[in-house]
């Protein structure tokens, strides 16, 4: 099947965020979907609205207007019982890791299946088996198998995230949602970030949202982008010969504030093996 015969599992239809009372529109009439098995990267300059949009897919925040469908949930319409059922479905990848730096890795990996036990659990013994097998299998993924009873504090940045991807798989998700995940990572390790992404897409059939700064890895990685600009989608592009290089540059053009010219801020950045 290839994408575009794929079922959507996201549908976003006018999505309107504004914060402070209206003061801020973070987002502006935003409409697309996704289909199943699609690694979409969102692009855009800080404060486009990146992280608002991937907090509205899991019911982070309510929007100000517009809907959001994920996974057949219509997700501002939900109850705390749909949300919680939900985000099941839907893991979550932060910028900051948000994992335990004393546990073991193969305890925050098991982790991501807590949601499916009663009760607490204190230490890798502690769980059922079948789970630590399965936790094994998702550190062999992000290729840290070896290191699952080294205390994650020891590992490095690229490392942990890694471990954090392997928590998220742990879940077996459907989607997979990435805010920034190699936000803080040097070019190299955030390539090999984007790899463990990339893989769970193509190989698990898993939908994968993720935003990132940098477009080099952005058209490395995705199989389609889609730029915000203040809180507008000004992009939405497949990444193959028809990626239009004037047009990504316009998702980084920043206006001037007297409006009478624009910065042409990232431009110089772009890397020159954007496709013509
Ligand atoms: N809780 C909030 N209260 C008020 N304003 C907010 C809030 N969250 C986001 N904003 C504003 O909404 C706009 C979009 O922010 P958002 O964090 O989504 O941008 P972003 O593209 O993810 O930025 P970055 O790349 O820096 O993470 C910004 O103007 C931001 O200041």
């Amino acid at each position: 099947m290839n994408q575009t015969e794929r079922p959507d599992v996201v549908t976003v239809s006018g999505l309107r965020k504004e914060f402070d009372g209206g003061g801020v529109v973070a987002l502006d009439d935003v409409s697309f979907t996704v289909p199943e098995g699609q690694l979409l990267v969102i692009i855009g300059l800080s404060g486009s609205g990146k992280s608002t949009l991937l907090r509205h897919l899991n019911g982070l925040h309510q929007p100000t207007a517009g809907s959001v469908e994920v996974l057949g949930t219509d997700v501002v319409a939900a109850s705390g019982r749909d949300l919680q059922h939900l985000r099941r479905d839907v893991g979550f990848v932060f910028q900051q890791f948000n994992i335990v730096g004393r546990l073991s890795c193969i305890e925050n990996v098991l982790t991501g299946a807590l949601g499916t036990l009663r009760g607490p659990r204190f230490g890798a013994r502690m769980y059922p088996k079948a789970l630590r097998r399965r936790a094994i299998e998702q550190l062999d993924r992000v290729g840290l198998a070896d290191r699952a009873w080294q205390r994650t504090d020891t590992l490095s940045g690229g490392q942990q995230q890694r471990i954090a991807i392997a928590r998220t798989l742990m879940q077996q998700p459907r989607i997979v949602l990435a805010d920034e995940p190699v936000a803080s990572l040097d070019p190299e390790i955030s390539g090999q970030v984007m790899d463990v992404l990339f893989r769970c897409c193509v190989e698990d059939n898993i939908t994968v949202l993720c935003s990132l700064h940098q477009v080099d890895l952005a058209i490395d990685w995705a199989h389609r982008l889609l730029g915000l600009r203040d809180g507008k989608v000004v992009l939405d592009s497949p990444v193959d010969g028809s990626v239009d290089h004037a047009r990504i540059m316009e998702v980084y053009r920043r206006l001037d504030p007297t409006g009478a010219k624009l910065d042409e801020y990232a431009i110089e950045q772009l890397p020159a093996r954007i496709p013509a």
